[in-house]
């Protein structure tokens, strides 16, 4: 696996690929690596010939007091496990490679309505960051398809919408959260519990499976169900940002009719923040 710091090498390695008839699938992250991107990379390379992974702590995503300057920067340990993953090439750019005029005056990517709440709500500016950075790093690597977590379910949804928005011409797949044993979605960010925090996470999943055992059972009073869950959540000791129930696919509040549903969390465990969501299809479950 080769691993390319600037754009100029990374779209020479890609059209060799290309050359020789390749599909190009791609996988970004912020590094830090874990089964859930080893699970993403698995992926595409069951659906590519040749896999582009990238590393980009993306400070244009991140609001002012979050934790951009000690988000676990790890390369030497991340490149062997995409090795190992089957990955066949690493692009890892500095800050000035993806900025190189600043950002100040970056043209920004920005999907209204879906970045609007849940995390667009307590993160404002997240999503057009996340959709500018994403946007630069389909055009620079031009995949025929590329592969995110349903962990960060809202930015997936954000992500679907900018390629059909946008028309761009990439395949969007959705890979499972991996869990821990207790059921913890696996998460850098998890690096920073301490031992009594990391035994107390795994409620943030518990609280949304206890919610959709509910629904499957018959409970439509949302509002009731949710007070109760965040009062687990508070009993543990976590505070918790959001818990809703919505519409899978608008990502609107969920009304009684609707059987497409995700149920979604945002908890901070001291400082750090956790995510989680359960995607619970009533006519599934039929
Ligand atoms: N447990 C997981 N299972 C499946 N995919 C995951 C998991 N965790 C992260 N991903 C996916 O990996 C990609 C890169 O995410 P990122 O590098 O931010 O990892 P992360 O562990 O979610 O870190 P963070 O703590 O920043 O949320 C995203 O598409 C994300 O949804
Ligand atoms: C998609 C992404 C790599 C963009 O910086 C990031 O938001 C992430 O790791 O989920
Ligand atoms: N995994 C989402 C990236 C972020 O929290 O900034």
């Amino acid at each position: 696996m080769n691993t390319v710091k600037t754009v100029r090498e990374l779209r020479a390695a890609v059209a060799r690929a290309r050359g020789e008839g390749k599909r190009i699938a791609f996988v970004p992250t912020m590094g830090n690596l874990h089964s859930g991107h080893m699970a993403l990379v698995t992926k595409a390379s069951q659906r590519a010939d040749f896999v582009v992974a990238s590393i980009f702590v993306n400070p244009l995503q991140f609001g002012a007091g979050e934790d951009l300057d000690k988000y676990p920067r790890t390369l030497a340990a991340d490149q062997e496990k995409l090795l190992q993953a089957g990955c066949h090439l690493l692009f890892a750019p500095s800050v000035e490679e993806m900025y190189p005029d600043g950002m100040a005056g970056q043209t920004r990517v920005s999907v209204p309505q879906l970045s609007e709440g849940l995390c667009g709500a307590s993160r404002p500016g997240h999503f057009e960051g996340v959709a500018t950075v994403v946007s630069k790093l389909f055009n620079m690597v031009q995949p025929d398809l590329a592969v995110f977590g349903q962990k960060d379910f809202q930015q997936l949804a954000v992500i679907r919408a900018l390629v059909h928005d946008l028309n761009m011409p990439i395949q969007i797949i959705g890979e499972p959260t991996v869990r821990a044993e207790d059921g913890l979605a696996l998460s850098s960010r998890n690096g920073f519990l301490s031992p009594d925090q990391r035994a107390v996470a795994p409620v943030v999943y518990r609280v949304l499976s206890q919610i959709a055992e509910a629904i499957k059972q018959g409970q439509r009073d949302y509002p009731a169900l949710i007070a109760e869950q965040l009062q687990q959540l508070e009993a543990a000791g976590l505070r918790p940002d959001y818990l809703e129930i919505r519409h899978a696919k608008t990502l609107r509040p969920a009304v009684n009719e609707d059987r497409d549903l995700v149920i979604l969390v945002a908890a901070f465990l001291g400082t750090t923040r956790l995510i989680d969501n359960l995607h619970l299809d009533l006519d599934a479950h039929a």
